[in-house]
């Protein structure tokens, strides 16, 4: 496997901090060893995400200086809706200052209590969202996405079958929509084929059910699709991005990973009546429907980062990163989720601390002793963030407990991968010294954002 060279150049610098193991011990005391809660500073080599972490180009930071910062109809918003009309080809955009802000809107305007909101793979915010609205989110994925250890191309994938069920089940009027997420955060990554893409659509419109795509890593999903979708070989990554979009009714979009920028996201739609509503309820929660909730110079890095993100040389180096760090522990024995992913690797804690019950918070516990032996900051993807059913109470117990090393765009070299690959390696020798943890304090909301643990 060719990895390729860093498809830029570095032109500014922002040195990183070194920490001695006894500081770390300290550090990961006062955040409760909870990875979120350390400060940027304690932190060596920071992979808790690939969201808002992105280093932005010279062209886009020579837009933060074109900002026209005019309260209504920013010259910059006039830009980044040409460039959605352009590379998405969605007929209507909303700027939102970030995911969470089109997925508010997008729930509260189309879920009434009691509809069931069918997606491929739970994320945090989404179903919170959803829930919040009074909906019952239903995970619609392949069976096999849940299995960190099957290799198959397309692990996002929709089981058709799984939605045509829920129709039957419930009825189309009591689902506002599918969420089909391109590609699947929580499975680690996984891409939609376009031939699945295109069945979830036509299933849906015979329906008159409409489609939404969270379109937060679209552009790693298209790399995907012309990777390993035999049709798609020898088209661009921007035609491939306009087809797959064409696959559905909307979208609400995190900018804060594909789109190359540090805030912003927007909300999607072809639907007139749709967008009005959502221009009557922007303004409540957003601003204009010209901003939503971002500068004029935010819109105008989108635009410029949404522009760059459709180049091959960037998005191959991007998924390469992932791949040349996965190699690495794949040849060291350490269980990850294969396929390797497009913006992350995840470690498959079930596995690599098997002698640590799950109710013990297995991820939670190597995310902190990763941090602690080498600096190097993840996320916990297990038991902490799956949160509990608020029916029952109870824990959810996901299938995946997984350490999440995610890798943002165009910050670390090759090397900084070693570091991170090599403490890995020196981990799993010392695995079985790892002990469990419990959660001293668990908030309501979202938990894992902010509670705190410690070693039992
Ligand atoms: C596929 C998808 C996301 O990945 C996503 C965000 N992702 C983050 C930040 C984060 C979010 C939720 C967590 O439990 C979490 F611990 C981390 C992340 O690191 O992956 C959002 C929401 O977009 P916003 O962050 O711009 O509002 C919507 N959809």
């Amino acid at each position: 496997t060719n990895y390729p060279a860093e498809p830029f150049k570095i032109k500014v610098v922002e040195p990183i901090a070194m920490t001695t193991r006894e500081e770390r011990a300290q550090y990961l005391k006062e955040a409760g060893y909870n990875t979120f809660l350390l400060n940027s500073a304690q932190c060596y080599i920071d992979l808790l995400t690939d969201s808002g972490t992105t280093a932005m180009s010279d062209n886009q930071w020579a837009g933060m200086m074109l900002g026209d910062e005019a309260y209504a109809g920013s010259r910059n918003f006039i830009h980044l809706q040409e460039v959605v009309r352009e590379y998405y080809g969605f007929k209507h955009i909303i700027p939102t200052h970030q995911g969470r802000g089109a997925e508010n809107l997008l729930s509260r305007l189309c879920i009434k209590p009691g509809d069931y909101v069918p997606g491929n793979m739970y994320f945090t915010t989404t179903r919170a969202h959803q829930e919040l609205n009074g909906a019952q989110f239903v995970d619609i994925i392949i069976d096999e996405a849940h299995d960190s250890q099957i290799n198959l191309p397309f692990k996002g994938n929709v089981d058709i079958n799984k939605l045509q069920k829920l129709i039957d089940e419930v009825g189309a009027d009591r689902i506002p929509y599918v969420c089909v997420a391109v590609t699947v955060n929580l499975a680690g990554g996984q891409p939609v084929s376009m031939e699945n893409l295109r069945e979830v659509k036509k299933l849906c419109s015979q329906h008159g059910i409409q489609v939404m795509f969270d379109a937060t890593r679209c552009v790693e999903n298209a790399y995907f699709i012309k990777e390993r979708e035999a049709a798609y070989a020898h088209k661009t990554i921007r035609e491939i991005l306009k087809e797959m979009m064409g696959y559905s009714d909307g979208c609400t979009m995190s900018g804060k990973k594909d789109c190359l920028v540090n805030i912003g996201g927007f909300l999607c739609m072809n639907d007139d009546d749709l967008y009005q509503r959502a221009c009557e309820l922007v303004v409540l929660f957003e601003g204009m429907p010209s901003y939503g909730g971002l500068a004029g110079r935010d819109m105008e890095a989108m635009a410029r980062g949404i522009e760059e993100s459709v180049d091959y040389h960037y998005i191959h180096h991007r998924i390469s990163q992932c791949r040349y760090l996965a190699d690495q522990l794949v040849a060291a024995g350490i269980p990850i989720v294969l396929p390797v992913g497009g913006h992350a690797v995840f470690l498959d804690a079930r596995k690599f601390l098997e002698h640590i019950p799950q109710e013990q918070f297995p991820a939670q516990t190597l995310a902190a002793h990763l941090y602690l032996e080498s600096g190097v900051r993840s996320m916990e993807r297990g038991i902490v963030s799956a949160g509990r059913n608020k029916e029952t109470g109870e824990h959810y117990r996901p299938k995946l407990e997984l350490v999440r090393l995610t890798i943002p765009r165009r910050v670390y070299t090759y090397a900084h991968l070693d570091v991170v690959a090599q403490a890995c390696k020196d981990l799993y020798q010392h695995r079985s010294q790892l002990q469990g943890m419990q959660m001293v304090y668990e908030p309501k909301f979202l938990r894992f954002f902010t509670a705190r643990f410690e070693p039992v």
